[in-house]
């Protein structure tokens, strides 16, 4: 534990030194004056007293006691002083500093981490607590806790010395039931912690269905389908299961700390009374006592309850580190030397497996294909048989468990960022649909170009999309949202045929279509797949589809089956085979054949 608590705090100094070292420096110097001032405040108080009464009865001259009177103001105004300095100055200041640099941090990992872990649960876990809990425990480690653990410790030792002065002994009745207490409260709270960590899975469950209900997209369907009510008392049912739990976890907290929170305040009476009784043997003046007894409920008290506080809380923001390390450990993609785009690519699958991680069905069973440079092939299978999953490794989102993928020769390891970059034009099913206008929602596919209207016309017209643009009310510029005013929404057809004019931005030499027109007209699918191909030209193309009606025109046709390739061929090869693909485009062929001769 001590291991991880240094370790937390040092990553905030590292930032604080690197980026403004003044913050640590007047945040150490601070605490430690902050420190001294309790002790002192105790010492002058007795003074005060004692030589107050001398004062008063002419024993002493007011001019003595003057130095006295200004330790006594100085005592009283420093504390106020150094709080403002701390909460006006050190906190926003270091706020700032870790706004910044942490979640400049945070963000340069998510570029480059595998994709993997965007469909990985724990690793899920691991980004959400660190993103949303980083900067705010950052703050409480410094300049919080580091202010607080100086200043205290100062504090505390000056005032035991105190007592220690009067009886050595008495700093022991002080602090043994001050370190029970400590004890049991740090227990509860590091179980309590441990607890809610494990609420976050079952949170994510209870609540994952607002989050849904609260997009457009939700709230258009819902109206339609008349299944608010549904979903909406669903969810409501959701959150009072989870409300219950909570309530009991609340309550069990509850009962613990009332058990053993009263340790303390039997201490402070039975101190007062050992004081009493130190001063009736006139082993003590009348100012100490008074002074004593005073620091028993006032600074002695809050210095011992600060300590256990921060050990208490440490805990939750220690843990937020141990994520940040995890987060920063999530494996990244990896990159080579290849700095130049092969104009033409092959794609070789050799003997490739892949399991999901995470899970244990084996989803690719010895999976080897290749496509030649400028081959137009299509996957097709019936579902969840592995198609979408194989392209996934094809983009290097996944890694395969054994065997190799290689592109134009080589593993996609072996290209450099830039490169891997320039390779593929996809387009899939879920389209990302930005609010931003028709040009520059086609330029995202290479966003160098992105204000080069030449470019995005001819990907607009590749992807037959020209008479689409023209008949908008401000053509490229009009801005695809519903939620500005004057901005238009496009079909479902329109939008994938915007993905495909994105997919021909940059001359990438791999076209990759997931079902990306699904929401079509088999007719005009059929249509658009074969102006794609001629479009196309001398890239490779690889194009998942259920509708066979268009794998016709493709140069080979690779059919999955149970996580394997089971057959391979043209289509007429295929049908006249007589298998799993002559038996799917049958089965179709009369809806093409129904669709056709209307
Ligand atoms: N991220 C994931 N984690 C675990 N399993 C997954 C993941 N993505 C897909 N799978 C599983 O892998 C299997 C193959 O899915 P895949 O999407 O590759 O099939 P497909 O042939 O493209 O299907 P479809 O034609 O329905 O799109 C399915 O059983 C699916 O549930």
């Amino acid at each position: 534990m001590m291991l991880r608590i240094t370790s937390a705090f040092k990553q905030v100094l590292v930032i604080i030194v690197k980026h403004r070292p003044f913050l640590a420096l007047v945040c150490t110097i601070s605490a430690m004056v902050s420190g001294f001032l309790a002790p002192l405040a105790i010492w002058v108080n007795s003074q005060i007293i004692d030589l107050g009464l001398e004062v008063a009865s002419h024993k002493l001259s007011f001019k003595n006691y003057i130095p006295y009177l200004i330790l006594f103001g100085i005592s009283l105004l420093m504390p106020q002083i150094i709080t403002t300095i701390k909460t006006t100055y050190l906190e926003p200041a270091t706020e700032l500093i870790f706004s910044t640099s942490l979640k400049k941090d945070l963000i340069r990992q998510l570029e480059k981490m595998s994709y993997e872990h965007f469909e990985n649960e724990q690793s899920l876990e691991i980004m959400d607590k660190t993103f949303n809990r980083l900067e705010e425990s950052a703050t409480h480690l410094f300049p919080n806790y580091f202010f607080r653990m100086i200043a205290t410790t100062i504090s505390l030792l000056g005032i035991l010395f105190l007592f220690f002065d009067i009886r050595w002994w008495l700093p022991l009745t002080l602090l043994l039931p001050f370190f029970l207490d400590s004890y049991f409260s740090t227990k509860d709270q590091f179980d309590i912690y441990q607890e809610m960590d494990a609420y976050w899975q079952r949170e994510q469950r209870y609540t994952i269905l607002g989050k849904m209900l609260r997009t457009r997209k939700s709230v258009t369907e819902n109206q339609l389908l008349q299944a608010s009510n549904y979903l909406v008392s669903t969810y409501k049912s959701r959150l009072e299961k989870r409300n219950k739990e909570f309530e009991h976890y609340y309550f069990l907290n509850l009962t613990r700390h009332f058990l053993r929170q009263n340790i303390m305040r039997f201490s402070q009476l039975i101190n007062v009374l050992i004081l009493l009784f130190i001063y009736y043997r006139g082993d003590i003046a009348i100012g100490v006592l008074l002074a004593l007894i005073m620091a028993i409920f006032s600074s002695l008290w809050e210095d011992l309850y600060s300590l256990k506080n921060i050990v208490k809380s440490l805990g939750v923001h220690v843990k937020t580190f141990d994520y940040y390390q995890a987060y920063l450990q999530l494996s990244q993609d990896e990159y080579g030397m290849i700095d130049q785009i092969p104009r033409t690519c092959s794609v070789v699958f050799d003997d490739v497996c892949f399991t999901y991680p995470g899970t244990t069905k084996q989803i690719l069973k010895h999976v080897s294909f290749k496509i030649e440079a400028g081959e137009k092939v299509a996957l097709v299978g019936q579902n969840a048989e592995g198609k979408s999953t194989t392209i996934k490794l094809l983009l290097g989102l996944f890694k395969p468990d054994s065997g190799q993928i290689t592109i134009d020769g080589q593993p996609l390891s072996a290209y450099t960022q830039a490169v891997r970059e320039g390779l593929f034009g996809t387009v899939f099913q879920e389209i990302s649909k930005y609010d931003i206008s028709v040009n520059d929602n086609i330029g995202l596919g290479d966003v160098s170009q992105i204000g080069n209207r030449e470019l995005i016309l001819e990907a607009a017209k590749k992807a037959n999309l020209e008479k689409i643009i023209d008949k908008l009310p401000e053509k490229g510029a009009t801005l695809l949202s519903r939620e500005f005013t004057g901005g238009v929404d496009l079909s479902g057809g329109q939008w994938q045929r915007l993905a495909i004019a994105r997919a021909f931005m940059g001359e990438k030499p791999l076209l990759i279509l997931d079902e990306p027109t699904s929401q079509m007209d088999p007719v005009v699918e059929s249509q658009i797949y074969s102006d794609f191909l001629a479009m196309s030209e001398e890239k490779t193309v690889l194009l998942v589809t259920h509708r066979l009606g268009a794998t016709k025109i493709t140069d080979r046709i690779i059919v999955f089956s149970g996580g394997s390739i089971i057959e391979a061929g043209t289509h007429d090869e295929l049908v006249d085979k007589n298998g799993l693909y002559a038996e799917m485009f049958q089965s179709q062929q009369q809806w093409y054949d129904v669709k056709e001769g209307a």
